[in-house]
């Protein structure tokens, strides 16, 4: 069984082959994209096993999807094919500034038909963490009643639950996601929000009193991720200002919070120390904004090495 286990919804990610308004871009690169699928990759390019529990249609995209989460080393043995509904899609338009916007056709789709009933209790229950994020409760009323059983099956067995808020507000409104993420950051033991998120939640853009908020709540280990100044990680005992990591110029910033999250969870896996795991999440993250895609950048244990002991890789 996995040791991380992950619920979530991935699409077929269209990227432009060029920066301008997507009304004017003709080409496109096909890829794939979703925030915990995301996560269950970079974990398993670290070295440690994964799975993702989903819906996909049973579509050429569904199919692609799989094998390409499968061929990352994730067991998708849970993932479930929809003969109703269709695999979601999204766009990217990306500005020469790198600034992204991201253009959704996910209502009605296979995972956001995701029911309590698809869980498999021994599966979650066998893993060492759960993670789950907000995109989840706002597809749909039985994706919410999901991932709240998700974190419930976790949290009676003792399993880590761990919970990136990812606010999309293209989604729902900041009040609504609010109100259900708080709910949600009762069950979570480590919370992995991003700046903006801390601030629709709490109403604050300080990073100590966002990650005091979640302790309130419940949590015992908050990294906030502060992009370019990189992340505070807070304990009850701790708090540790860790700086970004410089991999390169920045290209894609998508996909650069869940990179994070799978270099943090790869520390919490091996017992690393707070700050060694928050310094590996954000070497993963810095790395991830220097390649397109949103699982392109996710770095493996090689290359990690070669950055951070600044060792060149002998390439041919
Ligand atoms: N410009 C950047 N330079 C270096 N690292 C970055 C940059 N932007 C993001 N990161 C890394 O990726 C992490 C997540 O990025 P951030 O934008 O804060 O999160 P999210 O995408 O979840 O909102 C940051 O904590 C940092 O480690
Ligand atoms: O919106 C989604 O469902 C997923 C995508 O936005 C994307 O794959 C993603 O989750 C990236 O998240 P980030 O790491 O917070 O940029």
């Amino acid at each position: 069984m996995p040791e991380l286990i992950t619920l979530g919804e991935t699409m077929a990610v269209f990227n432009p082959a060029s920066s301008g308004p997507l009304q004017y871009i003709a080409d496109f690169k096909r890829l794939i994209g979703g925030a915990e699928s995301n996560v269950a990759i970079g974990v398993s390019r670290l070295g440690h096993s994964a799975g993702w529990i989903s819906r996909l249609g049973d579509d050429p995209f569904g199919r692609f999807i799989n094998n390409f989460i499968r061929g990352e080393g994730v067991d998708t043995s849970r993932v479930i094919f929809d003969e109703v509904h269709p695999t979601g899609v999204y766009f990217k338009e990306i500005r020469a500034s790198g600034d992204v916007t991201v253009y959704y056709y996910r209502k009605g789709s296979a995972a956001s038909a995701m029911s309590p009933a698809d869980l498999d209790e021994d599966y979650i229950k066998n893993g060492r963490i759960l993670h789950v994020s907000g995109i989840t409760p706002a597809l749909s009323d039985s994706c919410r009643k999901t991932v709240f059983k998700a974190m419930e099956i976790a949290k009676a067995s003792g399993v880590t639950v761990s919970f990136d808020p990812n606010i999309r507000l293209k989604l729902w409104s900041g009040q609504q996601a609010a109100g259900v993420l708080k709910e949600m950051a009762r069950y979570a033991d480590i919370v992995l929000p991003g700046i903006d998120e801390g601030e629709i939640m709490f109403d604050s853009r300080d990073p100590k009193a966002i990650a005091e908020e979640f302790l309130k709540l419940g949590a015992s280990t908050v990294a906030v991720k502060l992009g370019k100044e990189g992340a505070m990680a807070v304990t009850r005992d701790e708090e540790i200002m860790s700086p970004a990591f410089d991999a390169g110029p920045v290209i894609d910033t998508v996909g650069a919070g869940d990179a994070f999250a799978s270099g943090f969870l790869t520390g919490v896996l091996e017992g690393m120390p707070l700050e060694q795991a928050v310094g590996l999440a954000n070497t993963c993250g810095g790395f991830a904004t220097t390649i397109v895609g949103d699982v392109e950048g996710l770095p493996s244990r090689r290359e990690i090495g070669a950055l951070t002991d600044n060792k060149r890789l002998i390439e041919r």
